[in-house]
């Protein structure tokens, strides 16, 4: 055929006044000429489609099949062509049955009007097609047989649309050329399709890169944004450009699709989209299918901007104006999300996709896939496709939580084709180092603050990816059936036995549910080599790089969230039980590393490791239930800061303003540090016992030599710098000098801790010895969950009964203070005559302190208390002579 004679067939029947691209035209001549079978493949929005249907209006008098996945598609190039007024048929019975026959009647006829017939892979296994196709092919009828969308045939063909597999029997001594198209398939999936469809050794390949330069690739993690939906609705916005297209036409309007993982997914968006000022609708396969084609067409009339979708929807959407595609989650594996990513810029005008990665959802995925992949057994093309499945979604965890290279390098990979020239149309070629750091706080974040480690039992996978290929079947058999399509072929063949497939999705989901626990360790250990390379470098356990030689199989990302874990514990037991704390949040962090590291150190096989952690955790939940400081805590020497950094220097101070704070806050009338630096000019600043008898007082500097800082000073009993001249210090020996004395004042505060949590226990044994005594037959087991209940209230009975100056002697011997602690009530009953200025001098208010002390060390609480009262109330203005 002559190339003139197809150029005009392009004007005269598609209204085009060129190809595409040269592609585009040198492939449809090659099929014009019906010489050799045609392999095709080019980006989604390339114009594939014309390759054949130009072809097919070429060859007058003979017809085009073509197998099609999907009725809603075959229904949509049916509207096109017949709106080109191209004759363009189907069989299946959504159609009346005097119009299937008038359909039927023509493609009998010795000079049929129908150019294409479009089918399914399950039609054409039906006795009615079989019956025509002998036909057609007996009269010389048949001009090409196309199979669409032709990856199906290796992705699906293998399993839940076996008939798809069957189509290349159709090929079997009939001699006519087959052309498979395609905008998503890898060398892999070209082998797998060429082999299936039988093409001819011969066949001629038309490929293009997969790269779409008008199409801007980015992932964001709602981990790090402090609202993802307004963060959404932003870019959406953005997108969209409702402005500058008010007056604009309705249809030719941008537009948006955002695919979700679950029907929830896209109902919440929908609504949040609304809430937030977007039109949206969603759409999924739990929608009566009313809706959804209501839905789709306010779509894609421009009615609603956006649609909130399961992957279900699109195949087959045509709207050149979609200026967004988003994935609210992770995208299932490159091919898909290249052919779903594809609906953008169709019409070539710059479009941008971008993901939202979330890393719980994509943990699931991966456990699910590998479920496919254990369940596949010994039957290798199952165990193909799942290992298939899987390594696809490795790319995508790759390309969202390891970003490395060019975005679209992910698709020109997958297809086997060289790197792109990408030229910032992604967010890693624009800006690589923010991309990578982006990422790496993504992962150290979700990684360390995400210790709950989701139990994969727990997700709820009939709906992953709109329920996955079961989903997909799901929806197409749904379609068909409120169709009353191929489902109801009057052959009965059906769509692919819909019953023996839901029934093998509901043995797959119990198998999944029995399977899982065994198998859940070795999953949640899956690609850990590459979350452990990038949390290496933001890692907190101690030698982290021996992770896995030390102890076989232990993960950094394990012992990352073992340390998350010890810290959530531990904290709590100290918030929790420690009357006064003197750690910070970075200190139990500290201590958990430590712990970790004693374990990890301590033990040679994971599972010794995980029960020796178990069993801490297990032990730290008890004691924090009985209110008893962890011991580890109370010994826990804070660590001096690594790096004299001004987020350390921050810290130091307000843990240090913090303890005094707790302390100033227990004892009327004190102040806390905090107030003392914005306004040193009131009270004395003795925060514990023993550095009131600490008669070397602490040198120490401030950190700057302001006024006010010198007056606080001074009021701890400081020899300053001030004082004693005006030495300047420069502001890292301050800082060390001042860790040295907040690590002095915390050890003193720790000691008094400790003593006191043994206090408790030991009141606590006493307690419950003597309530035994008293009572033996009431508590007939001290470990017992009552006894611990009794106990607990007894305390609090205790507690009550002893703060009443007459309480009987087992209150009193409770209320015993030890002599640091009677030092710190001292201190604390003077503070405010102190305050009032009463005292002649510093040193007064030391030596009377220290006096009554000594004097009172054998009295309890109310004894000192009523002391002190008297003393006070006797002495308006101590003078030396009266401490003395
Ligand atoms: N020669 C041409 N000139 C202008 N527009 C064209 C030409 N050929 C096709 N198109 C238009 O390009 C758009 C995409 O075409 P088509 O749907 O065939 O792409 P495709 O490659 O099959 O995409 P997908 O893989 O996503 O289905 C359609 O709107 C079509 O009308």
């Amino acid at each position: 055929m002559e190339e003139t004679t197809i150029f005009n067939g392009l004007k005269k029947h598609f209204k085009f006044d060129e190809f595409k691209s040269d592609l585009q035209r040198k492939a449809t001549v090659e099929i014009c000429q019906r010489k050799r079978d045609v392999f095709i493949s080019m980006p989604t929005g390339s114009g594939k489609s014309l390759c054949y249907q130009l072809p097919a209006v070429l060859h007058p008098g003979k017809i085009t099949i073509v197998f099609s996945p999907l009725l809603a598609l075959i229904k949509d190039q049916i509207d096109h062509l017949t709106a080109l007024k191209i004759r363009a048929a189907t069989i299946n019975s959504k159609i009346t049955s005097a119009q299937r026959e008038s359909v039927l009647m023509d493609l009998k006829s010795t000079s049929p009007n129908t150019r294409i017939l479009y089918v399914t892979p399950e039609q054409a296994a039906t006795a009615t097609f079989k019956a025509l196709y002998e036909n057609l092919y007996k009269f010389n009828k048949i001009a090409y047989l196309v199979i669409d969308e032709a990856h199906c045939v290796s992705e699906w063909g293998h399993d839940f649309r076996p008939q798809y597999r069957k189509l290349g029997d159709l090929r079997d001594n009939v001699d006519v050329p087959c052309i498979a198209l395609t905008a998503t398939a890898n060398s892999d999936v070209v082998k797998d399709i060429v082999a299936s469809l039988k093409l001819a050794p011969d066949y001629r390949t038309f490929r293009t890169s997969c790269f779409r330069n008008n199409l801007f690739y980015d992932v964001h993690y709602p981990n790090l944004l402090p609202d993802p939906y307004k963060h959404l609705r932003d870019f959406v916005l953005d997108c969209l450009n409702e402005k500058e297209e008010k007056s604009m036409d309705k249809q030719r309007k941008s537009c948006g699709i955002i695919y979700c993982r679950t029907r929830e997914q896209t109902e919440l968006l929908m609504e949040k989209l609304n809430q937030l000022g977007v039109k949206a609708l969603c759409y999924h396969a739990g929608l009566k299918s009313d809706e959804r084609r209501v839905f789709q067409e306010q779509w894609q009339n421009g009615d609603v901007p956006v649609i909130c979708a399961t992957i279900s929807f699109g195949m087959g959407v045509d709207k050149s104006t979609v200026r967004f595609v988003v994935h609210w989650g992770s995208p299932k594996e490159p091919a898909s999300f290249y052919q779903e990513t594809g609906r953008a810029g169709r019409d070539g005008k710059p479009s941008k996709c971008r993901v939202y990665y979330n890393r719980s959802d994509s943990k699931a995925i991966e456990f699910h896939l590998s479920q496919d992949y254990s369940k596949a057994g010994d039957v290798e093309h199952k165990k193909k496709r799942s290992e298939r499945a899987l390594k696809g979604f490795r790319k995508i965890l790759e390309y969202c939580e390891n970003p490395t290279e060019c975005r679209h390098k992910l698709f020109t990979d997958h297809f086997g084709e060289p790197p792109p020239e990408c030229s910032n149309r992604c967010d890693f070629c624009a800006n690589g180092k923010k991309v990578r750091d982006l990422a790496e706080e993504f992962l150290t974040k979700s990684i360390q603050f995400n210790s709950k480690a989701q139990s994969y039992s727990e997700i709820d996978y009939s709906d992953m990816y709109g329920e996955g290929r079961y989903g997909l079947q799901r929806e197409q058999s749904d379609y068909n059936k409120t169709a009353g399509s191929d489902g109801d072929d009057d052959d009965g063949a059906g769509f692919d036995n819909r019953k023996a497939l839901e029934e093998k999705a509901k043995k797959a989901t119990s198998d999944f549910i029995k399977k899982q626990f065994s198998l859940r360790r070795n999953q949640q250990e899956m690609s850990q080599n590459t979350i452990d390379k990038l949390i290496s470098k933001h890692a907190r356990v101690k030698a982290a790089a021996s992770s896995s030689s030390k102890v076989k199989g232990l993960t950094l990302a394990t012992r990352e969230q073992y340390v998350t874990k010890l810290l959530e514990v531990l904290h709590e037991n100290y918030v929790k039980c420690q009357e006064e704390p003197t750690l910070d949040r970075q200190d139990v962090e500290d201590c958990s590393i430590d712990m970790e590291y004693e374990i990890f150190s301590a033990n040679t096989t994971i599972t010794m490791y995980r029960s020796a952690l178990a069993k801490t955790i297990s032990n730290v939940k008890k004691l924090t239930d009985d209110e008893i400081v962890y011991e580890k805590l109370l010994i826990f020497e804070p660590k001096p800061a690594k790096h004299e950094t001004l987020t350390d220097l921050f810290r130091n101070l307000s843990k240090r303003r913090q303890s005094q704070s707790t302390e100033a806050d227990a004892l009327p009338g004190f102040r806390s540090a905090s107030e003392l630096v914005d306004d040193a000019e009131t009270a004395p600043a003795f925060t514990t016992a023993s550095r009131l008898y600490a008669d070397a007082a602490p040198k120490d500097g401030e950190m700057s030599a302001t006024g006010k800082q010198r007056n606080f000073k001074s009021l701890f009993g400081e020899d300053s710098d001030d004082e004693g001249g005006s030495k300047s210090s420069n502001s890292k020996d301050v800082y060390s000098s001042k860790e040295k004395h907040a690590n002095r004042h915390n050890r003193d505060k720790r000691s008094l801790s400790r003593e006191r949590s043994e206090d408790k226990k030991r009141r606590k044994e006493e307690d419950c010895k003597e309530e035994e005594r008293s009572s033996p037959q009431q508590h007939p087991s001290p470990s017992s969950k009552d006894h611990h209940k009794r106990q607990k209230a007894t305390d609090v009975n205790v507690m009550k009964y002893s703060s009443r100056p007459d309480g009987d002697s087992r209150a009193r011997k409770r209320l015993k203070l030890k002599k640091s602690e009677v030092g710190g009530l001292v201190v604390k009953l003077l503070t405010p005559a102190y305050a009032e200025k009463r005292f002649e001098s510093r040193e007064t208010f030391k030596i009377l302190a220290r006096n009554i002390s000594h004097a009172l060390a054998d009295k309890d609480e109310s004894e000192i208390k009523a002391y002190v009262r008297k003393f006070l109330e006797k002495n308006e203005e101590i003078t030396l002579s009266t401490a003395l």
